[in-house]
């Protein structure tokens, strides 16, 4: 039996059209299906949770993007069922970190056929995640964004993504950098003028930046990247070499990998994990090692 938990409304109505897609081939060709469709923030997880999900369960497929996978992953964890994504957000980077086809059918068929492997799992605080977590300017993006008007409209015309680059260049010329003291394995660094933080599983965010483009599901470490005392006029200038990854590489960025993160900034700063806000007490990032199982 396959499970689905379809979120109608990501994409801005795209999860419904994937659902359709979806239902006339298990239709065709006669496979046993069950479907959920979420109705609220929170209800995803509530639905894999459930207990039946997992007796007969050969897969749990989301169809949904970034916010719903990363609601069902805190319900998933260390369970033996896989976890399997047709990509029907705005973002889609979980997706395509993970090359799974955007193409609803070609998606389909890596749940019919794909052999199933384990991940790991990053958490802050006590909350798991999918692929990133960052604090400072890409919070507040995620911010914007997520109450931005235009992010519907774009998403009609499938230029979903692009919501995501309008609002960096908006928060770009407003966002007042803070210092901030980053603690990997153990290790004390004092930052200052802190643009982001991120600190990843996977190498994409925001709809497409390669933000860090070495972040492996299964190394079992983060790969941290840190952007800090740059002019806004330069950051302007290294911001398109996001999409290549080559910022790595400029002297206002610093890479590190390690197994747990400890943040401590010197004023507020929004933490948004899988482009979602979050507010967490404590700032610690750890790693349950191959912990998820995905096709
Ligand atoms: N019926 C619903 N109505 C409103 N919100 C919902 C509903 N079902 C789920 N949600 C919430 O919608 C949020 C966003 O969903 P999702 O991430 O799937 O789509 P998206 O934001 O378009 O894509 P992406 O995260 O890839 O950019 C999730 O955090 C989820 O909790």
């Amino acid at each position: 039996m396959y499970y689905f938990i379809v979120n109608k409304t990501s994409g801005n109505g795209k999860g419904y059209q994937s659902w359709l897609k979806v239902e006339e081939i298990l239709k065709n060709m006669e496979i046993d299906f069950l479907v959920e469709f979420t109705e609220y923030v929170g209800h995803a997880k509530e639905i894999a949770e459930k207990q039946s999900f997992f007796q007969d369960a050969m897969a749990i497929v989301v169809i949904g993007g970034d916010g719903t996978i990363h609601e069902v992953v805190n319900a998933l964890v260390l369970k033996d069922v896989p976890l399997a994504v047709i990509p029907a957000g705005t973002g889609n980077d979980y997706a395509r970190s993970l090359h799974i086809p955007f193409n609803v059918e070609e998606a389909l068929e890596r749940v019919f056929k794909g052999i199933p492997t384990w991940i790991d799992t990053p958490k802050v605080d006590k909350e798991y995640f999918i692929s990133i977590a960052g604090m400072g300017f890409d919070g507040k993006v995620a911010e914007v964004t997520n109450q931005s008007k235009s992010k519907n409209i774009l998403n009609k015309i499938g230029l979903g993504n692009l919501v995501y680059i309008i609002n960096i260049f908006k928060v770009l010329f407003t966002y007042q950098p803070t210092g901030v003291k980053i603690t990997i394995d153990g290790k004390e660094i004092d930052f200052h003028d802190v643009w982001l933080i991120a600190i990843a599983n996977l190498p994409y965010y925001g709809g497409g930046l390669k933000i860090c483009p070495d972040a492996r599901a299964d190394d079992e470490k983060f790969d941290i990247c840190i952007v800090s005392g740059i002019s806004r006029w330069e950051l302007l200038l290294v911001f398109p070499r996001v999409f290549r990854g080559s910022h790595i590489t400029h002297r206002h960025v610093s890479m590190f990998k390690g197994e747990t993160v400890l943040l401590a900034p010197n004023s507020n700063m929004i933490l948004q994990c899988d482009g979602e806000i979050m507010v967490k007490e404590e700032l610690f990032f750890s790693i349950e090692k191959k912990s998820l199982k995905i096709l």
